[in-house]
């Protein structure tokens, strides 16, 4: 889905958080969003994730307004993700269950994730013993396995090893690929940015300096 951000206004208290007249994030492709601390890159996200509605502004979804059904759709994994106080592979296996998928697709998909992303060996672990990469691993691959029309990814490789993050970015990239899907990146590392984005946006105090920097 593309999405189409119109006079975007955040504040706390009286401070300007967010001063966006006009963003257009193309659907089908890896957007990257850039910017020093405290630019507004993860509350522009939570807007866009629907978690966030106190704000002024329209946000459109292939021209639509959010509806329960592009909720649905919509994942977003955070830097520090919430996972529950169950086994890896119920954690990635929870999206499907509360979709209504059977018992024989969620094992399926659920081992595909874990085939993916080389996770073999933590699938029985409680998620709350793990690492702070380890959880972000499994974060992202509990995001991928309901195959979202929208992928938001607030700092998704902060915490990672460089091993992990080659299997993390070619995951998402052959997601993108393979479910034409929307992908949203805040990341703080330019050659990741250059790896994996199609376009940049270049926040700074809450303003798009720059929406295409390639
Ligand atoms: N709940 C809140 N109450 C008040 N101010 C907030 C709140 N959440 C964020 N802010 C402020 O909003 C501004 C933007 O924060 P945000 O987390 O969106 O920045 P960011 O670009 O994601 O930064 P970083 O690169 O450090 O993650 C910051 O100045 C922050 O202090």
């Amino acid at each position: 889905m593309d999405i189409f951000l119109k006079d975007i206004r955040k504040y706390y208290k009286e401070r300007k958080i967010l001063n966006i007249d006009k963003l257009t994030i193309e659907k089908k492709k890896i957007t990257g969003i850039i910017g020093p601390n405290g630019a507004g890159k993860s509350t522009l996200i939570n807007i866009i994730a629907g978690l966030d509605n106190n704000f002024l502004g329209q946000v459109e979804y292939n021209g639509k307004k959010l509806d329960n059904y592009l909720y649905k759709n919509i994942t977003l994994v955070n830097q520090k993700p919430y996972l529950f106080k169950r086994s890896v592979y119920d954690n990635i296996a929870y999206p499907l269950k509360i979709r209504g998928f059977n018992k024989v697709d969620i094992k399926n998909k659920v081992e595909d994730m874990i085939r993916k992303f080389e996770i073999d060996d933590l699938k029985d672990k409680r998620a709350h013993k793990l690492s702070g990469g380890e959880s972000q691993k499994v974060s992202l691959a509990r995001a991928l396995v309901f195959n979202p029309k929208l992928l938001l990814l607030d700092e998704p490789t902060s915490n990672i090893d460089p091993d992990s993050i080659k299997i993390m970015e070619r995951e998402i990239m052959n997601f993108n690929k393979s479910s034409n899907s929307t992908v949203i990146i805040i990341t703080h590392n330019m050659s990741q940015a250059k790896r994996m984005c199609n376009k940049l946006v270049y926040l700074s105090k809450g303003d798009v300096i720059e929406d295409d920097i390639f």
